[in-house]
């Protein structure tokens, strides 16, 4: 009896332990490499490192050894990453942490998703088949599982661009998309462009411009200062009639322009990207006081620190091997315009 229980205790240790590491590897590659794929920004590639890793003084100067000495005296805590670092322990700001609307609103990212798309064979590159994204959601999607390999799903989306983050572009099947049975709603057919607008209404989100003055940014005054595109701002000002305070957080999001060099979308949802997504490690015990060995095991921490998506792939399916040559560093920007090592990645190297 004793031994069963000892022995449950050690599978219910182990299956938490490995738990515990998985959402790590998980964070490390959201933090590391999803996100400095949308933002290919070298400042915000050497943010997100400080998240994870910290940054090292030399790295903020750029080389230059007499400003990072004043750096290193006046921000002694700059190379702390989140994980594990000594002197960043678990930190709620003084409130409970949770996923804010205002979070969920900057990721109504739904204009990335194509229209349709093109499975192509990992070996040839060859059209293996050919989908409507509508053909492939809800109880639909497990039929594309089946129809091709994995390897091929895996090199098709490897190399898919996604759709730009800007106004006219959001993809046709959501607006009128057949929801299942399952669904909070019932079966019917929804406008997914209209819902995202309607939501964040309902929830309370502020507007474009009174987000932008509670971020701290500096508000529009018309709309040509939202965007560079004068058929949009005409458009804006014909819709919102002629009052920029009207303008939807989505809406105004969209619309800004031009973006920072490298950015996948707009400034103001980089800002409320950029705060959560040290918040949302920070104020979690199993990245900051409980990061050590005693709870992931030193091996653990190893493998955390050794794991990229694309260490991933390649374990799961080495066939891929020949698609994932070194000069692919980043997974989530497409394989082939990955032509030379970058020897930046993940983060710059000064
Ligand atoms: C085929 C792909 C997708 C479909 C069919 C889909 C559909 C939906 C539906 C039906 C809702 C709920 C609408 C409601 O509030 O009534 C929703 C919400 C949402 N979607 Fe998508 N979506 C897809 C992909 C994505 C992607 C790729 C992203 C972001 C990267 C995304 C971000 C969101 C967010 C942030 C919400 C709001 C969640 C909330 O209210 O808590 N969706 N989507």
């Amino acid at each position: 009896m004793l031994k069963e229980r000892n022995q449950l205790g050690m599978i219910k240790k182990l299956y938490n332990t490995a738990r515990l590491i998985i959402a790590a590897v998980i964070a490390k590659i959201r933090t590391l490499e999803w996100t400095t794929a949308i933002l290919q920004n070298d400042v915000v590639k050497l943010g997100l490192k400080s998240n994870w890793y910290g940054v090292t003084p030399i790295e903020i100067a750029r080389g230059n050894a007499t400003l990072a000495a004043w750096l290193s005296q006046r921000f002694p805590q700059l190379s702390n990453g989140i994980p594990g670092s000594i002197g960043n322990p678990k930190n709620i700001r003084g409130v409970p942490y949770s996923l804010t609307q205002d979070f969920i609103a900057a990721y109504r990212l739904h204009p990335l998703l194509p229209d349709e798309f093109e499975v192509r064979s990992h070996q040839t590159d060859e059209l293996v088949n050919r989908y409507n994204m509508k053909d492939t959601i809800f109880e639909k999607a497990e039929s594309v599982f089946e129809e091709n390999s994995m390897e091929d799903l895996l090199y098709t989306f490897g190399n898919d661009y996604p759709g730009a983050m800007t106004l006219h572009n959001y993809p046709n099947f959501l607006r009128n998309i057949d929801l299942p049975t399952t669904s909070p709603h019932g079966k019917g057919k929804v406008d997914m462009a209209t819902i995202d607008i309607l939501r964040d209404r309902e929830r309370g989100i502020p507007r474009y411009n009174a987000f932008r003055r509670l971020f701290h940014l500096t508000p529009i005054k018309t709309f040509e200062d939202l965007t560079t595109n004068p058929t949009h701002a005409e458009e804006l000002r014909h819709m919102y009639n002629n009052d920029v305070e009207m303008i939807d957080f989505l809406i105004g999001s969209l619309a800004e322009s031009p973006l920072p060099e490298g950015f996948g979308f707009s400034d103001t949802f980089f800002r409320i990207f950029s705060f959560m997504a040290r918040r949302r490690m920070e104020t979690d015990r199993f990245f900051t006081d409980d990061y050590t060995s005693e709870y992931y095991t030193q091996w653990g921490l190893d493998y955390i620190d050794a794991s990229y998506m694309k260490d991933i792939l390649l374990r799961h399916y080495p066939s891929l091997a020949s698609q994932l040559q070194p000069n692919v560093t980043n997974v989530f920007i497409p394989w082939k315009s990955q032509t030379s090592l970058d020897i930046n990645f993940p983060y710059p190297l000064y």
